[in-house]
């Protein structure tokens, strides 16, 4: 029997952990958007890192991370997480609001923290926040808000820069509500699987790809040509660096439409003869406002569908 690949729904979840991070809360809303799939489960994973590793190795079947923020950019944990190793695609996406408390044991007063912890992504939204209320405190980076959060719960550090769910989880007050800098942050999570065969297109879908170019005058805009005259839209695109010198670039692209649409796959296919390197991260139903947007007709299934009859009427000698 032909497997059902990507149109299935996964039950068994990885996500980074502990209990408490947004990562979590923004499985939660997946899931409920996947609708009530009976025997889900949830799985905590120590890092981004090793969430991607436990479905690589076939022990999950998915996983959720953190990709950006609409503060603090990108997650590299995630980007290379997703570049380097075995393949893994990006089958859904989550948008999620995050806000931050600063949780501490009771009792704790603010002169009492001398170490704030949390996620870098935590920290660099909450910077000037915790620079004004704790000048003189440590900051140091965990794994995930929620890590931090437990332990401080533990004793390790005085404060955490978490959600209040997280400060309730682990039994700790929140010392200052609101935190962030920037109020109204939001963060996109992933979904990522190993290959399969794709679900279909939905009609608001976003495809994911990663594209080294060589070091050459003009190449990153022959590369965003390829795009542009198929009237393909990109929701984000950012360098990364490939680790092999400086000069060689990694370009992490999302664009609009699915890899089945016939000017999506053009242009990866057209971007295949281009790049150094093309790695296809993924189609999937798009979760932000973009969606709904209606295609131009010229650039439609229908219309790339009607050229290529029209250039095989031309080749067998029945049209000009
Ligand atoms: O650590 C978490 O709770 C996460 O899910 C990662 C994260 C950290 C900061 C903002 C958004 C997501």
């Amino acid at each position: 029997m032909p497997s059902a690949g990507h149109s299935a729904a996964p039950t068994r979840f990885a996500y980074l952990g502990p209990e408490g991070t947004f990562a979590e809360a923004a499985l939660v809303r997946l899931v409920g958007s996947l609708g009530t799939t009976p025997g889900v489960s949830a799985h905590p994973e120590a890092s981004i890192a090793t969430a991607l590793a436990a479905v690589r190795a076939g022990e999950r079947e998915a996983a959720l991370v953190p990709m950006e923020n609409s503060v603090e950019g990108s997650v590299p944990a995630t980007m290379d997480g997703l570049v380097v190793g075995d393949p893994l695609v990006i089958t859904r996406e989550v948008f999620l609001e995050v806000g931050f408390v600063l949780a501490v044991r009771p009792g704790t007063t603010a002169a009492g923290v001398r170490t704030v912890a949390s996620h870098p992504h935590a920290l660099a939204q909450c910077r000037g926040r915790i620079a004004e209320l704790l000048p003189a405190a440590d900051v140091v980076p965990t794994a995930s808000t929620a890590d931090a959060a437990r332990r401080v719960a533990e004793g390790g550090y005085d404060a955490a820069v978490c959600a209040a769910i997280a400060a309730e989880r682990y039994g700790l007050d929140a010392l200052v509500t609101d935190l962030a800098d920037h109020p109204g942050a939001v963060t996109r999570f992933v979904l990522v699987q190993r290959p399969g065969p794709p679900a279909g297109p939905t009609g608001a879908d976003k495809t994911t790809i990663t594209a080294v170019i060589t070091d050459r005058t003009g190449a990153l805009l022959d590369l965003l040509a390829e795009f542009a005259v198929r009237g393909i839209s990109l929701t984000r695109i950012e360098s990364r660096p490939t680790r092999e010198r400086l000069g060689v670039y990694s370009f992490s692209i999302d664009c609009e439409g699915h890899v089945a649409d016939a000017r999506v796959g053009d242009a990866l296919a057209a971007l295949h003869r281009l790049c150094e390197e093309v790695r296809f991260l993924g189609s999937y139903p798009r979760a932000d406002a973009g969606a709904g947007k209606p295609v131009e007709e010229k650039v439609g299934d229908a219309a790339f569908a009607g050229a290529q009859a029209w250039l095989a009427r031309v080749r067998e000698g029945s049209a000009v």
